[in-house]
């Protein structure tokens, strides 16, 4: 087992997730019976990365079964509808979230009384839970064969344990590769604005023993030229049909730039994040969040007043760009649209 604290848990009828903002100076957590609480703590990032978000989508749910107040049926139900809609719009890229709440509601459409809906939302919640452990471990057992003895392997953003319910998505090979004994290095982008490559990355794969270095996001270039890479991992929020990749901001240049350098580019994800409803880039929204969130550094105003900035939070990568998609079902590789189909659909 790794030596990281859980992302999220469901304590004694209460929702326990790691405060991410607070790190890595403070691991703090936050402890509520409140939907609405994990709500804002899923718009505003302090539980981020999609499989975490999309738990904590189900939680949400199940705090709210919990506590509803009476025993009437039709009342549960058009209330429960209401909900689900507030849960998916918290964050709209990563389809994790509206797949989880999508399941818990599911569920609940064959409850003869609210005492039964109760019971089945909050069981699949905690099985949507443990499924995302279970399929980050097998991700990690598969990816794990990519990784050589000495490799320097680049990722951005966090795809962490973080980001999931444990062992991340990204990462997962890295802690695998490292159970067995192989030695090898991570670059981790920044990640601006969030940094969630330097203060969350960094963070985890430290306390786990790896050896990570922290770079700016625009020195991917000269990196790939001087640090012989031999490998790029990054997560996916939403991954298409066709095999667009809907990531953190920075993974389209990576994966640029890992294409001119013959750099192998692979995304880790499992099937919860994979949107077989839609096809190309058009199809997935694109989380534009505030300017002021590029635009102030540490409560600082960087820059001219009057100036603002274009923030878009994800970008896409087209799939011939892509390498291979680590999923717990198996390695994806091309023709993406036939194999996602055959291993996913
Ligand atoms: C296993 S997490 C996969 C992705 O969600 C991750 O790479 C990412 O882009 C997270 O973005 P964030 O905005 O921090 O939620």
């Amino acid at each position: 087992m790794l030596n990281l604290p859980r992302t999220i848990e469901w304590v004694n009828g209460r929702v326990r997730l790691i405060n991410q903002k607070l790190l890595p100076h403070r691991l703090e957590y936050i402890e509520t019976s409140s939907w609405e609480r994990v709500v804002k703590a899923i718009k505003d990032m302090e539980i981020r990365g999609a499989p975490a978000i999309g738990v904590a989508a189900a939680y949400a749910v199940a705090l709210f079964a919990v506590n509803f107040p009476g025993e009437n049926l039709e009342a549960f139900m058009k209330e429960l509808e209401r909900v689900a809609g507030v849960v998916k719009s918290a964050r709209p890229t990563a389809v994790n979230l509206s797949w989880a709440v999508n399941r818990v509601v599911r569920v609940a459409m064959t409850a003869t009384s609210v005492e039964e809906a109760r019971k089945v939302i909050l069981e699949e919640a905690v099985k949507i839970h443990r499924e995302d452990e279970e399929a980050n471990r097998r991700i990690g057992e598969l990816g794990e064969q990519l990784i050589s003895d000495g490799d320097t392997i680049i990722t951005v953003c966090n795809a962490g344990s973080l980001a999931t319910s444990y062992w991340g998505t990204a990462t997962a090979p890295m802690y695998v590769a490292k159970e067995k004994g192989k030695n090898f290095r991570v670059i981790a982008l920044e990640t601006r604005p969030y940094l969630q490559g330097a203060r969350l990355t960094a963070w985890e794969l430290k306390m786990a023993g790896i050896d990570v270095v922290i770079a700016t996001d625009n020195s991917i270039g000269i990196l790939a030229m001087k640090e012989k890479i031999d490998l790029a991992i990054t997560g996916a929020d939403r991954i298409t049909a066709q095999g667009y990749v809907a990531n953190k901001l920075g993974t389209y240049p990576l994966a640029l730039v890992a294409r001119v350098h013959n750099i192998p580019f692979y995304v880790a994800a499992p099937s919860s994040s994979f949107d077989l409803n839609a096809r190309g880039p058009e199809d997935i929204e694109i989380e534009v969040r505030s300017p002021d969130e590029v635009v102030y550094i540490a409560g600082q105003r960087i820059t001219p007043e009057g100036v603002s900035a274009i923030y878009y939070a994800f970008d896409i990568t087209p799939p011939q760009l892509v390498t291979g998609i680590i999923t717990e079902k198996g390695i994806i590789y091309p023709p993406f649209e036939k194999n996602i189909r055959r291993t996913i659909g």
